[in-house]
């Protein structure tokens, strides 16, 4: 019997992350942020010093990677650099590399790690193209401004000395790319219930989803 999926996608700084631990550890799922995939593609070029820009590199990249270094790649500093998700950005447009990516993030979504009873995915097309059959879909957004701030301060919180513009501006460019992109864009499966948290504290965007999941997967 297939193991029950819980799906959160939305835009950069959405709150996803933060969401999908919490719903992670309140059911004891395994957790999957399947950005880190996308992030460890473009990390693994620039430190090759690979142009961005090249599908077939990008392709030919995603395809190398190996559990382990998805592993290594996921616990590496680096990969939560804002260059890095920018280039995450460019190289997630690619066909390819997302191709190379899905029998991954399918194969964790059928069979979760450490015998866990079923497994929460974060991510921007999770409830559309990797799981569409997901018992549970969320897609978490909010404000361009709120998101931007809240990178902000999370950059800030590291140590680095970002620029408020610069941050909102990659914010723009980011949503704009993932939303336009011709394979796996950024929207809301149809059957998604949508949390607007731009005025919820992370508390009770847990609350909410955690109704959701209640409602969809009762135990
Ligand atoms: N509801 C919320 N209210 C305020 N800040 C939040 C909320 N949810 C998350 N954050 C903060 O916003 C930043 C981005 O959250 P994160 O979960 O990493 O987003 P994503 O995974 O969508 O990029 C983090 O610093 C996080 O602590
Ligand atoms: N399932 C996914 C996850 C991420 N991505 C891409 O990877 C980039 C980085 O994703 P992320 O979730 O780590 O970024 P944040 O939302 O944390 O800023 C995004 O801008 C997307 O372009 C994707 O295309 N599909």
């Amino acid at each position: 019997m297939s193991r029950p999926v819980i799906a959160i996608d939305g835009p950069a700084a959405s709150g996803k992350g933060t969401l999908a631990r919490k719903v992670a550890e309140a059911m004891g799922y395994a957790l999957l942020d399947t950005g880190a995939l996308y992030r460890g593609v473009a990390l693994t070029m620039i430190r090759a010093g690979a142009d961005l820009g090249d599908a077939d590199a990008a392709t030919a990249t995603a395809r190398s990677l190996t559990a382990t270094d998805i592993d290594r790649l996921t616990h590496d500093p680096d990969l939560r650099l804002d260059t890095t998700a920018s280039g995450a950005s460019r190289v997630s447009a690619v066909p390819g590399v997302r191709q190379a990516l899905l029998d991954f993030q399918r194969a964790f979504a059928a069979n979760p790690p450490d015998g866990r009873p079923g497994a929460v995915l974060d991510g921007r097309d999770i409830g559309t193209v990797i799981c569409p059959d997901a018992a549970v879909k969320l897609f978490v957004t909010a404000s361009v401004d709120v998101r931007a701030k809240r990178r902000f301060a999370e950059l800030q919180g590291r140590g680095e000395k970002p620029d408020f513009a610069d941050v909102l501006a990659d914010m723009r460019a980011r949503d704009d790319r993932d939303t336009k992109r011709a394979v796996a864009p950024l929207v809301p499966a149809v059957d998604a219930v949508i949390i607007d948290n731009s005025d919820m504290s992370p508390q009770q965007v847990l609350d909410t989803a955690l109704a959701v999941v209640r409602e969809k997967l009762p135990a």
